[in-house]
């Protein structure tokens, strides 16, 4: 294909975008202005093509000069380009063939609509219950008839560490109207050798010991759940049994010659992707089929959710250190949804924790927010003055005249202001006539 056919290509992409594009050259002149940028700033393609983009903005052109100036792409980097409006910035420099720089293109997210609907979500209680709220999986979205919810039916439930496998179990067997206890077991926690005695319980005769101690969790989650955590740490003799005991529903205590019936129903969790640990053999094709999986979504899969979940997590710490449940402004839900959350809920609920303890203000700003996840602003990386050399002549001179009307006349201020040197501020204050 010839390069002006790709160009033609290149060129109904950028404007077909939803976002906003601007391409400058490495004197800052406007080469591309799509029609998401003309939508997002009211301002026209004729208007800025061949024009200075510091003619027209001061701060996205500085982003722009700087990434020419310094080689370093930016990402994501959060503005407010006028009241209501949210975007975030991608900036990256161009460079030809020959490694020369030729320009800079910026690339504007608009999220202003998420922004808003995060802000209406976190302010605007549902009136359902929070805690059931706040589960990737609805209450009435259940069918009946499905094995989450059909009462003894054995369940995987899958995912990363913290997403909040325990707590769904727990809600599962409450919503269930079980009559027996939520017993859990950490199967990783138990020594190999004793996790069959734990599980089953053991014949009292075989050991001698008392009758409480023959049950075990299985039989003391009588009528109610078992949950066992990380089943892929289970011996895998015991995933043997285990397989067995849901397809008979009857198990034997350790010791024992005579089984019993199984009466409660058996959750486990497991990591994700559960089928890498299947085919590590860590968990037997045999165990792993007598479950159904569900598979439970990590927090950055479900970021919709966390004006919710920001709003449960606020509301109990509140409720626990005896203070108000704060606002979150537009700027921190921005910053909250930004971030990954690698650590998932218990990442989550520890950052609401530390926003009621620091913040003082209402509402929570971002300096309330652990580093890592304060959103960096336009702001913060062009927080020095507007440099002379990011304007057109017409404009520079406006520049020149404004800088010394704000210095009272002191050519060294002025400069100063401007970012020339003193001698570079003579020498414009001549060249534009402004010495008379
Ligand atoms: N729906 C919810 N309502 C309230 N708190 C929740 C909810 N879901 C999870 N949490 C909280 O999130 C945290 C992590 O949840 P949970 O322990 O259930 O995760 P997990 O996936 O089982 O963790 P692990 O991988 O360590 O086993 C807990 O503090 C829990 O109380």
């Amino acid at each position: 294909m010839n390069p002006n056919s790709m160009n033609a290509f290149f060129e109904v992409l950028i404007h077909s975008m939803n976002d906003a594009v601007t391409i400058v050259d490495a004197d800052g002149v406007v080469l591309y202005w799509n029609e998401a940028a003309e939508r997002t700033y009211g301002i026209t393609r004729e208007e800025t093509v061949g024009k200075r983009i510091g003619d027209f903005f001061t701060r996205e052109s500085l982003m722009l000069y700087q990434v020419m100036e310094s080689g370093i792409p930016v990402r994501n980097v959060y503005h407010e380009p006028r009241p209501g409006m949210h975007v975030t910035i991608n900036t990256d420099p161009v460079y030809n063939e020959q490694q020369e720089l030729i320009g800079a293109i910026s690339i504007e997210r608009n999220i202003t609509s998420y922004v808003k609907l995060s802000a209406e979500l976190y302010s605007k209680p549902t009136g359902q219950n929070l805690e059931s709220y706040a589960f990737p999986f609805k209450k009435e979205e259940i069918d009946e008839t499905s094995p989450m919810s059909t009462l003894n039916y054995p369940l995987l439930l899958v995912g990363h560490t913290g997403v909040g496998k325990r707590s769904m179990a727990e809600w599962l067997h409450q919503s269930g109207g079980k009559q027996g206890n939520f017993v859990s077991i950490s199967c990783n926690s138990i020594p190999s050798g004793l996790i069959d005695s734990e599980l089953f319980g053991f014949h009292a005769e075989a050991y001698g010991e008392t009758a409480d101690k023959q049950l075990g969790k299985l039989g003391l989650a009588h009528d109610g759940t078992i949950y066992l955590r990380d089943l892929h740490t289970v011996p895998l003799a015991t995933q043997e049994k285990l397989a067995q005991v849901i397809h008979d529903r009857r198990y034997y205590p350790v010791g024992s010659t005579t089984s019993v019936p199984l009466t409660c129903r058996i959750l486990a969790s497991a990591p994700a992707p559960i089928e890498s640990y299947v085919a590590q053999g860590l968990i037997t094709q045999d165990l792993y089929y007598a479950f159904q999986t569900t598979y439970i979504p990590s927090l950055q899969e479900r970021k919709q959710e966390l004006p919710e979940l920001c709003r449960l997590f606020l509301s109990q710490a509140a409720e626990q250190m005896g203070k108000r449940v704060p606002e979150l402004s537009s700027e921190v839900m921005t910053a909250l949804t930004s971030y990954n959350w690698p650590g998932n809920l218990p990442e989550l609920k520890n950052v609401m924790e530390h926003i009621i303890i620091v913040s003082m203000n209402h509402p929570v700003s971002s300096q309330d927010l652990p580093p890592a996840m304060r959103l960096t602003t336009l702001t913060d990386l062009t927080e020095q003055a507007v440099p002379l050399h990011v304007h057109s002549e017409e404009v520079e001179r406006a520049h020149i005249i404004e800088a010394l009307e704000r210095t009272g006349g002191n050519k060294a201020r002025a400069a100063r202001l401007l970012s020339i040197s003193r001698g570079a501020l003579y020498y414009k204050i001549k060249q534009y006539g402004l010495d008379g």
